[in-house]
């Protein structure tokens, strides 16, 4: 019997499209300090008084635009993925979600279940890059959970994998034959995240958004820095499939709230790309990994609307890599090389 047991973990939806599920959700969600960073009194006054009851009604109609009769997309595609990840191993692997279900007591209790001797749990964080309102509140909170149940195996974490030769090659693989098609500009829209989050994960305090062009000089804060990590995956992949500097772009998406998010943002760019000239877009989006609400409703559909009824002429959203076997295979590799 293995001794390791392995945990794949993803941000989480809804349990159904209606309201009284959006609001509990979004209310998990965005009551977490690493999300809304806000004191408490603040963030409960915003999320539970302004943003949920506004946003939950409005949650609830997109998500029936892209729902299953399976359940969530990101829901159901994790779990897909957990199968087949499975087929390649031998440790068990289970799901835990973030927010919602299936939630980290029960992945650990389904893990012990199996195999009470276990020894060592491996968690995967299906986030490719760092950030405080992703990886980081995946790994703290599962974290919280391991010490709360007081469990004796040991509980290691995947590293955002975002440079990982492995994952490069899978992404520009998966995006590959899409790219056969004629296009005039390839965009990488990656989900933003407020500046202030950027500089908070900056250790040296001085770097990050402080220093010119400071994404490509060199500095220990890149362990922790979304946009370093971001834009290094798209210049990897530009690199490996052979896209000239001026055959593509980067922007970031699902922008909440009026703080000063990273930019620019995808929501803006879509409508200006054809008065730029640019009619057909390709458009990827590398911070997901399996396809979900941002992906499916807002570039997917919105996007398309969006920039077709700018004088846009031909849209290709390029599907996640969901359980593409180069993919699969980069999970097990990734789960294999944490010691
Ligand atoms: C890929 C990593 C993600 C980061 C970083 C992230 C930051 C972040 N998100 C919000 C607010 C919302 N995000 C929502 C959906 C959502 N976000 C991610 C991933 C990241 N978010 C995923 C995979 C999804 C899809 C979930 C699904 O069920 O398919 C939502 C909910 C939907 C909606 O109402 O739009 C919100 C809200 C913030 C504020 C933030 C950083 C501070
Ligand atoms: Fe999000
Ligand atoms: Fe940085």
């Amino acid at each position: 019997m293995a001794k390791r047991g392995v945990i794949l973990m993803n941000l989480g939806s809804p349990d159904s499209t209606s309201v009284k599920d959006l609001r509990k959700y979004l209310n998990e969600f965005l009551m977490d300090e690493r999300v809304i960073d806000k004191p408490l009194w603040l963030r409960t006054l915003l999320v539970r008084g302004i943003i949920v009851p506004f946003r939950a009604p409005k949650s609830a109609e997109a998500y029936k635009t892209i729902w299953w009769k399976e359940g969530s997309p990101l829901v159901v595609l994790t779990e897909q993925l957990k199968k087949a990840v499975q087929s390649k191993m031998s440790e068990t692997v289970e799901v835990a979600m973030r927010y919602g279900n299936p939630n980290p007591t029960q992945a650990y209790e389904n893990l012990l279940k199996q195999n009470p001797d276990l020894e060592e749990v491996v968690l995967v964080p299906l986030y490719p890059h760092y950030a405080m309102s992703s990886y980081e509140t995946a790994v703290e909170y599962m974290k919280e959970v391991y010490a709360k149940k007081k469990y004796t195996f040991a509980l290691k974490s995947v590293p955002p994998f975002y440079n990982h030769p492995a994952y490069i090659n899978a992404l520009a693989e998966n995006m590959r034959p899409y790219l056969q098609e004629d296009f005039d500009q390839l965009l990488f829209s990656y989900h933003g995240i407020p500046e202030r989050h950027v500089q908070k994960t900056d250790p040296t305090g001085k770097h990050c958004l402080q220093v010119e062009n400071c994404c490509f000089k060199s500095c220990e804060a890149h362990k922790t820095c979304y946009r370093h990590q971001v834009t290094m995956t798209s210049e990897l992949v530009a690199k490996k499939l052979g896209l000239k500097k001026d055959k593509w772009q980067q922007s970031y998406q699902s922008r909440l709230g009026r703080d000063p998010w990273l930019q620019p943002n995808t929501q803006v760019r879509l409508p200006q790309l054809p008065k730029e000239g640019v009619k057909k877009l390709m458009i990827v989006c590398p911070s997901f990994v399996s396809d979900c609400l941002e992906t499916l409703e807002e570039i997917a559909i919105r996007g398309k609307e969006d920039y077709l009824k700018s004088g846009g002429e031909k849209y290709t959203y390029i599907p996640c890599m969901n359980t593409s076997e180069l993919w699969v295979d980069t999970v097990v590799q990734l789960i294999n090389e944490v010691a």
